[in-house]
């Protein structure tokens, strides 16, 4: 028997049945219309969703009302209300770390003139390069909060916007109460360090955030309402080690519309098997209008390095520091042989009694740049690529710097206010914007050379200048790395 089709007719009140299939009917036009089943479902499906669409609106919309009745809470009561002012700090933490953007007070905050306990370390660097230990606050001190801190957070709160108060509230649960001495004996030594209450390294959400907070509104505000997140980098420093990659990195960290890795990541070259996630692990926080920027300076040196970048990014913009190659090799070898009186030229190989240079050894295969830049450019367009001279960075790094900031697309913003010729180093020093105290590169960078003989000195130039050429017919300008009395 040919089954009844199933459909649904309008004016018939009684569920019938026909064969073997059951069809749900409705009592309410005269008409008789036929309504498909699957139109019955499809209708039944979007009520339910805009049913739940609904509730979650209400839902945001009482959180958002319960967190303004904690700030007016607090305004109401005034300084002595720590209640209040811990109400408000649970629930502005706990809607921080929501992924979703939340109203969040990050529009016309500036930095209040003290800005609570938290420091970035000062003076000096360590070599970053090589230490990866990040910054801590406070000089891992735990104190008690004095009678002057509160005062001083409270007048920050009390002269501040309402946007803004919830901005320090946050950073006060964050940076103050986990340095009290109960939070950190809470904390057992054997946990991660970033974990520490208190640990507080550039780069990561609560730096991001902070460093949002300290600049001018003038200067750099980030999206309205956004949260800071990890992203994979829009630019790689690619190359190459000993020319300055880090004095660059440093510069271009000043602007506060690029952020960048605390440490080399050698993901590329080095790393590759832990996963992407990894990587993005290893990234810091930023806004969207802010560019994610990592240095690695041997990535240049793998040609596999280039097709997995540009796997990760085919738009990325790659940044390449080259210098004289000689002054570099200089730099590298007077590194190792630092402090010794005697030592042999580890970079010449002789055989068969004729001496030449070994290009075999890393230190030397890195300065042949355009060996290593040609794998890049099976990948990438030459416009994706920004090589600038080391030596140029060292006598004029705002020049330079500008140069960076039109390539990246990001608005002029560093100075000549940015940096200063520090006598005693013989180098450049940065002003950063959000700093107290101006910053030079770590003991390790800008260091004398050992001395060259003359004729090792003749080798190590022949021996360069046909890549040298290479390069500069590449770029189309030609940089001073003409043999120099001291290299
Ligand atoms: N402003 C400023 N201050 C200090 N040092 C500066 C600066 N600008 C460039 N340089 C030069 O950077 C050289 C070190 O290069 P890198 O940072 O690329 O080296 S590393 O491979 O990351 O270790 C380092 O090389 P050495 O002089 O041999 O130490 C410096 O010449």
């Amino acid at each position: 028997m040919k089954a009844k089709k199933c459909s649904i007719v309008l004016d018939d009140l009684s569920r019938s049945t026909g064969g073997n299939k059951r069809c749900w009917t409705l009592q309410s036009f005269r008409s008789g219309v036929r309504v498909p089943r699957w139109v019955l479902s499809a209708a039944l499906g979007a009520l339910l969703f805009l049913t739940v669409y609904h509730l979650r609106a209400i839902r945001e919309r009482d959180r958002k009302v319960s967190m303004s009745a904690h700030t007016r809470d607090l305004s109401a009561k005034g300084r002595d209300s720590v209640e209040a002012r811990l109400d408000l700090l649970k629930a502005a933490a706990e809607n921080n770390h929501q992924d979703e953007a939340v109203e969040y007070p990050v529009k016309h905050m500036t930095a209040p003139d003290k800005p609570l306990t938290i420091s970035h370390g000062s003076g000096e660097d360590k070599d970053e390069d090589e230490n990866d230990e990040g910054d801590l606050v406070s000089d891992q001190k735990a104190t008690k909060l004095t009678d002057d801190q509160i005062r001083m957070i409270d007048a920050a709160i009390d002269d501040m916007s309402e946007n803004k108060k919830n901005l320090m509230h946050w950073l006060f649960e964050k940076y103050v109460l986990p340095g009290s001495p109960d939070a950190l004996q809470a904390w057992s030594p054997d946990r991660d360090i970033k974990e520490r209450p208190g640990y507080f390294r550039p780069g990561n959400w609560d730096w991001t955030m902070t460093k949002a907070g300290e600049y001018d509104p003038n200067l750099y505000s980030p999206p309205f309402g956004e949260l800071p997140r990890q992203r994979f980098p829009q630019a790689i420093m690619i190359g190459s080690g000993h020319c300055g990659t880090r004095a660059l990195l440093d510069f271009i960290q000043m602007h506060p519309h690029v952020v960048v890795a605390h440490s080399e990541v050698h993901f590329f070259d080095d790393q590759f098997n832990r996963g992407m996630e990894w990587y993005l692990g290893q990234m810091p926080y930023s806004f969207s209008n802010q560019i994610t920027l990592e240095k690695s300076p041997s990535y240049v040196m793998y040609p596999n390095a280039a097709r997995e970048v540009y796997a990760m990014n085919r738009d990325v913009r790659l940044l390449m520091v080259v210098k004289d190659p000689v002054v570099s090799l200089m730099s590298s070898f007077s590194r190792r042989n630092a402090g010794k009186k005697n030592y042999s030229y580890s970079f010449l190989t002789t055989v068969n009694g004729t001496t030449s240079v070994n290009s075999d050894l890393y230190i030397v295969a890195r300065g042949m740049f355009f060996v290593h830049l040609k794998h890049w450019l099976r990948f990438f367009s030459k416009s994706q690529i920004l090589v600038l001279d080391g030596g140029a960075l060292v006598k004029d790094p705002i020049t330079q710097i500008q140069t960076v900031e039109r390539f990246l697309g990001i608005p002029p913003k560093l100075t000549s206010r940015n940096f200063f010729f520090n006598q005693t180093k013989g180098f450049y020093c940065m002003v950063p914007f959000t700093m107290r105290a101006p910053k030079c590169l770590g003991v390790n960078k800008g260091r004398p050379h050992v001395p060259l003989d003359p004729e090792v000195k003749t080798l190590l130039y022949n021996f360069y200048k046909p890549y040298n050429e290479q390069l500069f017919r590449f770029l189309g300008k030609r940089f001073d790395w003409e043999p120099k009395d001291t290299v």
